[in-house]
């Protein structure tokens, strides 16, 4: 791993500088991370198609890093000396006068939408790039197996793989990353964690967050690609790959890589297997929220889900026979976000010991708000010393020390590892592990549900375990 040092100059350009990510994610994420160390000489260019300049620009980037409360000599070089260029980067020669601007090795941020993203690498893959340069891409990465796997080859015939960094913030959460010490750092938790103690995993991710004014975006996405395509299978499988010998990108992306190789729809039938819904009007707290339909935006044609939820198997020696049930949802009563691990019961309760044991759960916390290790046990007292007697135990962890884009920016531009970097042949296995979903839903084999807002979901549908319509009579 090759680190930056302190005065080599490097230049970050973010495409898509006047929008919504560039302003609540990655500014805030580069200030945290720049009052806690320098980049180099870092070099920040914005560029969008808006009529910007330099001043308006440097007023969105001082507040963002105000956001963070980012300080220091670091940040104040960033901001006086960072620049706003005009550009429309789908056209070649706007393209190649931005990368002329640049000095040192070359980071480009995609913060466009996906379409625009594509017609950019088209026009860099024409002219060419400077030797070193990095392309940070954001999800959704295609739109399906088959564009995802054309949009590799494309970026890939611009700068090799390791400098392609498709960004998913979740596997740069600390909370998330807290998954490899548990694992990996204690003795206790590894021998149990396969097919022989485990009955089931539940990987949540409810959310009492409503569209927040991206009514296009999401109504074109969903929720099974905008989490579950993405954010949840890269949950999903750090938590159930193999254990790796290095945290070096090879290590940690094959582990992964093979985890997602084995994962498919529970008995490949999404038709039972799969669930979606979409809320309707509701409280969550004291706000008011309207039908999905009729929020600002959104057409009342709509069949787009807004809680999608899937059984997986992962056909590992390890795990072979453990479904995974992976959910997540928007408008919710109370937000949830763990992986929740079911164990089997104990082969035996010794005679004269009153009570049934309840199942073993270890609740691991993967939102920095939830950053909770929580555990229910089985013990006997404080009262009758010969009573099973259940408990929950909880303790935090630490929130980290960056935020997640911070973490992203710091693995890419510091460090220059793709450690936290989601590999192309995984982009390309995470979409083809919901096509049969989508499939299914496109055909009217899943009913759309409906759950209130600030309910906790569609009624009926279990809290963990297997779901499996035909044992619930549906
Ligand atoms: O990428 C996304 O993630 C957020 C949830 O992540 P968080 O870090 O903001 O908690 C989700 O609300 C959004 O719909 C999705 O696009």
């Amino acid at each position: 791993m090759t680190t930056v040092s302190d005065n080599e100059t490097q230049t970050l350009v973010i495409l898509g500088a006047s929008g919504d990510l560039t302003a609540r994610l990655l500014l805030p994420g580069l200030g945290a991370l720049l009052t806690s160390q320098a980049l180099g000489d870092l070099q920040l260019i914005g560029s969008d198609l808006r009529d910007w300049d330099t001043q308006r620009w440097q007023a969105q980037v001082t507040e963002s890093f105000a956001e963070v409360d980012a300080t220091g000599p670091h940040v104040d070089a960033v901001v006086t000396n960072t620049t706003y260029l005009q550009a429309d980067v789908t056209a070649e020669d706007e393209l190649r006068a931005l990368l002329a601007a640049c000095q040192g090795p070359v980071t480009i941020y995609f913060a466009l939408p996906p379409a625009i993203t594509e017609r950019a690498c088209q026009a860099l893959e024409a002219i060419g790039v400077p030797e070193g340069t990095r392309l940070m891409i954001e999800k959704p990465f295609g739109s399906d197996a088959d564009s995802a796997q054309a949009l590799n080859e494309l970026v890939t015939r611009i700068v090799p793989e390791h400098h392609v960094h498709r960004i998913d913030h979740f596997v740069a959460m600390p909370t998330v990353l807290n998954v490899l010490g548990l694992r990996f750092a204690n003795r206790m938790f590894e021998p149990v964690l396969n097919n022989e103690h485990v009955a089931s995993v539940d990987i949540v991710f409810d959310e009492t967050l409503t569209l927040e004014g991206r009514a296009d975006f999401y109504d074109a996405t969903g929720a099974l690609v905008d989490m579950i395509q993405s954010h949840m299978l890269e949950v999903l499988a750090l938590f159930a790959m193999d254990p790796v010998p290095s945290l070096g990108a090879d290590d940690v992306r094959d582990g992964k890589a093979q985890v997602l190789r084995a994962t498919h729809i529970w008995d490949d039938d999404p038709i039972n297997y799969s669930r979606r819904a979409r809320y309707t009007a509701g409280k969550i707290g004291d706000r008011d929220v309207p039908s999905y339909v009729d929020e600002q935006g959104i057409d009342a044609s709509s069949t787009t889900e807004t809680l999608a939820e899937l059984v997986l198997a992962v056909d590992t020696w390890r795990w072979s026979g453990v479904p995974f049930r992976v959910r997540s949802g928007k408008a919710l009563g109370s937000p949830r976000t763990e992986i929740v691990i079911t164990f089997q019961e104990p082969p035996l309760v010794p005679e004269g010991m009153a009570g049934a044991p309840q199942a073993n759960r270890l609740h691991i916390g993967i939102d920095l708000a939830s950053n909770e290790l929580g555990l229910e046990l089985n013990l006997t007292g404080p009262g009758d010393p010969f009573r099973i007697d259940p408990v929950s135990m909880s303790g935090q962890f630490g929130p980290g020390a960056l935020p997640p884009y911070g973490e992203v920016f710091k693995s890419v531009l510091v460090d220059d590892t793709a450690t936290l970097s989601v590999r192309g042949d995984m982009v390309v296995e995470c979409w083809r592990i919901i096509e049969p979903v989508r499939q299914a839903w496109r055909n009217g084999q899943v009913p759309l549900q409906e759950y209130a807002a600030g309910s906790n979901g569609p009624t009926g549908w279990p809290e963990t375990g297997l779901p499996n319509r035909a044992e619930q009579g549906e």
